[in-house]
């Protein structure tokens, strides 16, 4: 499959010259890389080729195509590398962590199956993710309730208006700081404040605009300018991040008591055989978690909470499920199998928001072969999976929100990760780098939507506008976040 010869090679078809330059450019600069390689797409097909002078971009617009360059015998040890870019030399101290590391590097593999043990020890159906998840969302109804107000002349029942973005965000970095130390932290507490800062500045210098400028010129770092700035915000609040998920948590770790996942992590290390596991593969490791488990859940629920309230059908009939399956106690883990339109409806999000667009870009170590059209060696590859997610050809109605399309019309479960259908679905990659967080990410989601849809309706603002379901309503980027919005949360009768 992986092939060099010296016979004249088909490359992938894509816009030339100085004009596509100008368009890469501007759609790199303003985050809308998935919208022009959407139009690319249209023109091309499913494999686009665009030459510049720092590196070949090859964009994979189908899901057949994304599973065959990532995840076929012979070429996934070729197509599974990660560019090198400012971000991962700066942040993760040479590349030295999970999501921007290199298959090559010494210790990469050992660290990914360490860091998904870990993650499989809370997420896979643990108790003791259960119980994190459940004892924070007690506290989110509680605090929900607290804020309630019944208006006694319309005879409603107690409702009360949030911005979901900032109830959702505390929430959720209360389940992350459990996972890491065992410790829920304090609203307003220093830790909520340096995870919300460095989520912030490294999501600045990770946008491929700014990481992109960057790799290309270093020295930027050094200059009183935007650049300079983002470096420096981003190397303070690492290290503040730090002091407390590392420094001070190494400093009270007793041995084989692990709070969280740090410990599990320090605990390793002094394994016989664990010195291969470095202080900064740990700091490294804290850091990925930070960037995966908090962003990524919270946008999932966002975006969730954003379709129910334009579809109150797919709300109500979540409730009537929740209702039947499991009444008034507390939703848990194995739940997801006697809810399948909730399962479903979690899915349709992920296809229909595709908030990673064009997933994590890989690298290719060396030339391949697709289907007779060459990929050469160093080409940097993205997996178009919001092109993907919204072919006619296989979705029949992309643009529609159906969760019943992941159901099977006969039994009503949810269609197998390994139906033809369910295939297109790569929100989560595909391959050797497709993401560890998966189960733990669709099980907190779960939890989360059964939970407080048991308790409550969500209904549009009263006091603010309805943000609509459209593409203007994401913020631009490499993922794609929702701009804050209100709801109201009405208790049930
Ligand atoms: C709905 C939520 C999530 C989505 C949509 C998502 C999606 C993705 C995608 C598209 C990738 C890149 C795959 C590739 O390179 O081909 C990825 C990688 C990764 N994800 Fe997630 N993710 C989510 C949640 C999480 C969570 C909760 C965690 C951790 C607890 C996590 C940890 C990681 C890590 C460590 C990688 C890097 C893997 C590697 O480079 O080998 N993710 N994720």
């Amino acid at each position: 499959i992986v092939t060099k010869s010296a016979a004249p090679r088909k490359l992938p078809p894509g816009p030339k010259g100085l004009h596509s330059l100008r368009l890469l450019l501007r759609a790199a600069l303003s985050g809308t890389l998935h919208l022009e390689a959407e139009k690319w797409s249209k023109q091309y097909g499913d494999l686009v080729l665009i030459q510049t002078p720092a590196q070949n971009l090859v964009f994979l617009n189908s899901s057949r195509l994304i599973r065959r360059v990532y995840a076929e015998k012979g070429r996934e040890g070729v197509t599974n590398d990660r560019p090198k870019t400012f971000s991962g030399w700066w942040a993760m101290y040479g590349n030295n962590d999970i999501i921007l590391g290199s298959p090559t590097s010494t210790h990469w593999a050992r660290l990914r199956k360490l860091f998904h043990s870990s993650i499989r020890f809370y997420g896979d159906g643990v108790e003791r993710f259960e119980s994190t998840v459940q004892v924070e969302l007690r506290r989110l109804i509680d605090r929900l309730g607290a804020m309630t107000t019944v208006d006694s002349r319309e005879r409603t029942p107690a409702s009360v208006e949030v911005d979901l973005s900032n109830l959702m965000s505390y929430s959720l970095l209360c389940v992350l700081g459990v996972l890491l130390t065992g410790d829920c932290p304090e609203p307003d507490s220093d830790l909520v404040h340096r995870i919300k800062q460095f989520d912030h500045d490294a999501n600045t210098l990770f946008n491929p605009s700014v990481d992109g400028v960057l790799t290309a010129f270093p020295f930027l770092r050094f200059l009183p300018c935007y650049y300079g700035h983002v470096v420096r915000d981003v190397t303070s609040s690492r290290q503040r991040l730090l002091d407390t998920l590392f420094t001070e948590a190494k400093a009270s770790h007793a041995p084989g008591h692990p709070r969280g996942i740090v410990d599990i992590l320090f605990d390793e290390q002094l394994k016989p055989d664990g010195h291969w596991l470095s202080d900064q593969h740990i700091q490294c490791v804290i850091m990925d978690t930070v960037i995966t488990a908090y962003l990524t859940s919270r946008e999932t629920l966002l975006d969730l909470f954003l379709y129910l309230l334009h579809f109150p059908e797919v709300m109500r009939r979540i409730q009537k499920e929740v209702d039947h399956a499991i009444g008034q106690r507390m939703p848990r883990i194995e739940d997801r199998g006697n809810l399948p339109y909730t399962e479903a409806a979690i899915l349709e999000v992920l296809r229909h928001s595709s908030f990673i667009p064009l997933g994590i870009p890989h690298e290719c170590r060396d030339d391949v072969t697709v289907d007779d059209v060459h990929i050469s060696k160093g080409s940097m590859l993205f997996a178009n999976t919001w092109v993907c997610h919204h072919d006619p050809e296989v979705w029949g109605d992309p643009g529609i929100f159906r969760p019943e399309r992941f159901l099977d019309d006969v039994t009503g479960q949810v269609l197998p990760a390994t139906h033809p259908l369910r295939q297109n679905l790569l929100s989560f990659g595909a391959g050797k780098r497709s993401c560890p967080g998966e189960n733990f990410a669709r099980t907190r989601v779960f939890l989360y939507v059964t939970t407080l849809l048991q308790k409550f309706d969500i209904l549009p603002p009263a006091e603010h506008e309805l943000l609509p379901l459209e593409r203007g309503s994401w913020n631009s980027g490499a993922m794609l976040n929702l701009k804050p919005y209100h709801c109201v949360f009405q208790e049930r009768r």
